[in-house]
């Protein structure tokens, strides 16, 4: 499957306004789910809205290998049908290389093991941002009856003749644990009963999509699931939601570079505190329908605590801030008035681009590697473009955000970092009025 791929580099000549309209894809995190899905019936599932980026496009071909029929029926819109699959596969090289390559690969286990009793896998990849446990997943697979090993040669395993739904209390709220081990337990014997789970739109779409086909969950979008086991899933038709993430991101976008920019179709019900965290940055925005309308804005403030003392923007587990927005909020702070302390609770490396932000001109201090403090410019003085390397998919953004603020053009190589989460990136910010070229 081929993605809006490149490695290579971006050229951006930065200073320029934009202006015009951006429609958001579909979102990264929820199709890497509702592909994995697509395991858990023989029946045909239709999906749309399927982002064309670098990390959906190699899960949907380890699909393919497994033995998945996979059909294009049109942009963003594929027809899927697992009715032979080769279970074989999961010992190959093959399965291992393209497997570690994304981290949504993990997911592939809990409707593997529901459908085949056995599920392997080795280290998914995905970004370097700290620790990446995986602990979760399989203590919610051995709470179903799984046995689990850890093999010397590096390998995530699972088997059981047998699953039977129990109460699960997750230790930690994981995202991609949650989705595993709910479509492992979607045709388990009995009940399942997960507490602490987590409750993204990207866990409710999936929800939704399994109760389609069939399966009888309730209580999703809270944290405490309930799951009647059924012996049997069907096939559906399923859209995935616009990205909040890359809305996020264009709103940071927008400000930065004070453009006028409209983003179309944002499904403004399901960005929890998303406009609300970017409306404590200062930026105006209006709702136009489903629109999210934002004016050029010279100067935004941050705001105070209503004791007036200093801003903190933290992210945690839904319906709490996304840490994937965190590292566009912190850019978008270099130019506002006044300071911000931005808190990465939940990973430990995302923050060392700041010094990159910094050799750009950005006032901010690292304090820890959890928490940077931002002192806004307020315009007084603009970013330099630089050479810089896109360390991980946010931050990637972010850099490419702070570059076509910049005066003067900025190199940003590994860019593939930035296209397995945001698609055609250069081609839709060029339509906007980005000076931006690939090489
Ligand atoms: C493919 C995919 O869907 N990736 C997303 C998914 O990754 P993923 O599912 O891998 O992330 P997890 O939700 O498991 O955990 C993320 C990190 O937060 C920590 N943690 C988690 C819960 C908690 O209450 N406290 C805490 O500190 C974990 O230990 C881990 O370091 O969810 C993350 C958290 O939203 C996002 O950044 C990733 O983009
Ligand atoms: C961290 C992210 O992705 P992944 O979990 O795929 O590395 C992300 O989407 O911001």
């Amino acid at each position: 499957m081929s993605a809006s791929t490149g490695s290579g580099e971006f050229i951006v000549e930065g200073g320029h306004k934009l202006s015009g309209e951006i429609t958001p894809q579909g979102a990264k995190n929820e199709a890497l789910q509702i592909l994995c899905a697509v395991l858990l019936t023989e029946d045909k599932v239709t999906i749309h809205n399927i982002p064309n980026i670098i990390d959906v496009m190699k899960l949907i071909d380890i699909l393919a290998d497994l033995g998945v029929n996979v059909k294009k029926l049109g942009e963003g819109s594929f027809e899927f049908e697992a009715k032979d699959i080769n279970i074989n596969h999961l010992h190959s090289k093959e399965y291992s290389d393209k497997a570690s390559k994304l981290r949504g690969s993990i997911m592939v286990l809990g409707p593997l093991l529901a459908r085949y009793g056995e599920g392997k896998i080795p280290k998914p990849g995905g970004d370097k941002i700290g620790r990446r446990r995986l602990d979760t997943h399989f203590l919610g697979f051995k709470k179903l009856g799984a046995k689990f090993e850890y093999t010397e040669d590096g390998f995530f395993k699972i088997d059981a003749t047998h699953l039977e739904g129990t109460y699960i209390l997750l230790d930690e709220p994981s995202v991609t644990g949650t989705a595993n081990i709910i479509m492992g337990a979607v045709m388990a014997k009995g009940k399942t009963t997960l507490y602490n789970a987590a409750c993204e739109p990207y866990i409710q779409q999936l929800c939704k999509m399994l109760n389609r086909m069939g399966a009888n969950i309730t209580g999703y979008g809270s944290n405490l699931l309930s799951i009647e086991g059924v012996t049997k899933l069907g096939g559906t038709t399923h859209t995935m939601l616009p990205d909040m993430i890359e809305i996020g991101s264009f709103i940071g976008l927008a400000a930065m570079t004070q453009s006028e920019l409209t983003i179309k179709n944002c499904r403004i019900d399901e960005l929890g505190q998303i406009p609300t965290v970017f409306k404590k940055l200062g930026i105006e925005m209006e709702f136009r329908g489903d629109d999210i309308y934002i004016p050029a804005q010279e100067h935004y403030n941050l705001d105070r605590f209503i004791d007036g003392s200093i801003l903190t923007v933290a992210d945690g587990p839904w319906p709490l801030f996304t840490p994937d927005l965190l590292s566009i909020v912190l850019v978008v702070a270099i130019q506002a008035k006044g300071t911000v302390l931005v808190h990465q609770k939940m990973f430990e490396s995302r923050l060392f681009f700041v010094d990159k932000l910094i050799d750009m001109g950005a006032q901010i201090i690292l304090n820890d590697p959890h928490r940077a403090t931002v002192i806004g410019l307020d315009r007084t003085s603009n970013l330099r473009g630089i050479q810089m390397s896109s360390p991980d998919i946010r931050a990637g953004q972010a850099l490419l955000i702070a570059a076509l603020s910049a005066e003067g053009t900025s190199v940003i190589s590994n860019i593939d970092q930035i296209d397995r989460g945001y698609q055609f990136i250069d081609e839709r910010l060029r339509a906007i009025g980005a000076k931006i070229e690939r090489r």
